[in-house]
């Protein structure tokens, strides 16, 4: 096996700001320095010039930390140029966090501020108060979805807690509003007690029109969705499980027609069985899988063994039929299919070499995927990871915007299983047989049709299975 903890070589760019002395240095050398160290120069903007002297900021594309390292040493050594700083445009992009709340209408006058404020905004909570329905016509709730995250599951990154896990809801929250108009906050609790969890949500519920669990670690996730999707009369969506599962369904049934298999005659080995691994597993199961075998940490899970997590019971009794047990490099030879939900770095060249003529991998784990998708794109029919920076992202993102939308849009009590299929019928309907190829085997996060395609096939599942409390004026 590879090194888990192997980073990908990821592009990133860094802003080099440097006071040249024009009587000491040619601007065209310090540009062929950056060259020689094999950096990318993209943009100069001059900040100032004097007499002799002139600030730049240097916008420059690196391989990695250690590229940049050199590159600013290099900086360091030139006669007549002093590094005045360097920035990384990621960690720029997240100065002062990345959301803020806006007016829809100002407060320009004393009556306004009567209006909007006291006294005159009693007579609104009145009306509320006498018809709670209201809340829905009168206040955010009709457009608004809380991420909630404990941090105990980031990414991959693990149980990095609260604090370190609001970048990844912040950024959940942008795109809720980018790709589908919602007013999603980020909430990360600082309690990782299930029974704590659940009284906060509660307790912050009335705000929202629906809860978004994020990145919050199995099988603890298990029991908090369930548990909130009984008491609370929004719906309750872990992203992780429900999303991830919705999307995988859809690149995988497109992946499937690429190879010309069928889903029930496919040999599935799924690496790492959370939160994510469970969700994908069940709509395999409801899709027809036949051959399924999960994979974690302990090997493959098989019936009659004790676990002492009682999911991993509930999923070895009900897949591997053929009772296989072993590594996962074991489980997988003659394998149709990798889904990876773990950690990075798990899977190599020669273990993909052992799969099943034409193997389709899924190497999902973020923000390291389970292999690097360069290192087996040629023996590979169709490689997909859930990030931004290779072809094929199946991601959680492509469900969740839409999948809500539709939910508030008829403000669903609660999202059903019907409601998952119908989302991942949309995305899969969006790529038609004749665009279908490797690289192109589910839509981009950008595709504007995706998130209004879910929209509706949601709106028409929750109408149809009766979880709908308002009929939108197109569906009456
Ligand atoms: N592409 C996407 O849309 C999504 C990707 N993910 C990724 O999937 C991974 C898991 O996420 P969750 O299910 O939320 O976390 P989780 O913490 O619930 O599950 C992770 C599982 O991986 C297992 N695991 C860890 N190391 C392993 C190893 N060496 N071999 C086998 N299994 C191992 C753990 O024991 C655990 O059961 C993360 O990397 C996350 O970023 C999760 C959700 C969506
Ligand atoms: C995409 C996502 O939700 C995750 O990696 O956890
Ligand atoms: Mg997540």
């Amino acid at each position: 096996m590879t090194d888990g903890n192997k980073q990908l070589i990821t592009g990133k760019s860094i802003i080099l700001r440097l006071e040249i002395d024009t009587n000491r240095i040619r601007f065209s050398d310090i540009v062929a320095a950056i060259a020689d160290e094999g950096g990318d120069l993209v943009a100069i903007d001059v900040i100032q010039t004097k007499q002799q002297m002139s600030i730049r900021d240097l916008t420059v594309n690196v391989a990695d930390t250690l590229h940049t390292g050199k590159i600013v040493e290099k900086m360091k050594q030139l006669e007549g140029v002093v590094l005045v700083n360097v920035s990384d445009r990621t960690f720029l992009l997240h100065l002062g966090g990345k959301i803020e709340t806006k007016l829809k209408v100002p407060i320009q006058n004393r009556d306004d501020l009567s209006r909007v404020y006291t006294p005159d905004v009693a007579r609104v909570c009145m009306a509320i108060h006498e018809e709670p329905r209201k809340a829905y016509t009168l206040t955010i709730k009709r457009n608004t979805v809380a991420v909630i995250s404990d941090g105990s599951a980031v990414l991959g990154l693990g149980n990095i807690g609260p604090n370190a896990a609001m970048p990844v809801m912040e950024g959940k929250a942008m795109l809720f509003k980018q790709l589908a108009d919602v007013d999603a906050f980020p909430i990360c609790l600082d309690t990782q007690d299930t029974e704590e969890i659940i009284r906060t949500i509660k307790n912050i519920a009335p705000a929202f029109g629906g809860i978004n669990l994020e990145d919050i670690s199995s099988p603890r996730c298990f029991e908090i969705e369930e548990r909130l999707k009984q008491e609370l009369d929004i719906p309750v969506f872990h992203d992780d499980q429900h999303g991830t599962a919705v999307v995988l369904y859809a690149g995988l049934i497109s992946a499937l027609k690429l190879v010309g298999k069928s889903i029930d005659s496919v040999k599935v080995v799924v690496c790492g069985i959370g939160a994510a691994g469970v969700a994908c597993s069940k709509i395999l199961l409801a899709a027809g899988v036949k051959e399924l075998i999960g994979v974690d940490r302990v090997g493959a899970l098989v019936a009659g063994q004790a676990y002492d997590n009682p999911i991993w019971s509930w999923y070895a009794e009900n897949t591997n039929p053929n009772r296989v047990s072993g590594s996962l490099r074991d489980v997988l030879a003659g394998a149709d299919v990798f889904i990876g939900l773990s950690r990075g770095g798990l899977l190599n060249r020669d273990d993909v070499k052992s799969m099943a003529a034409d193997p389709i991998v899924f190497a999902m784990a973020n923000p390291t995927p389970e292999v690097n998708p360069e290192e087996i794109e040629d023996i590979a029919a169709v490689v997909a990871t859930g990030r931004s920076d290779f072809p094929n992202q199946i991601n959680n993102v492509l469900c969740f915007p839409g999948m809500f939308r539709g939910a508030l849009d008829c403000r669903a009590k609660t999202i059903n299983e019907e409601m998952k299929l119908a989302a991942a019928e949309a995305i899969a309907s969006v790529i038609s047989d004749d665009e279908r190829n490797k690289l192109y085997i589910i839509p981009s996060v950008f595709n504007q049709d995706v998130a209004k395609l879910i929209r509706d096939n949601v709106i028409k599942a929750a109408i149809r299975t009766g979880v709908a409390r308002r009929i939108p004026r197109e569906y009456r």
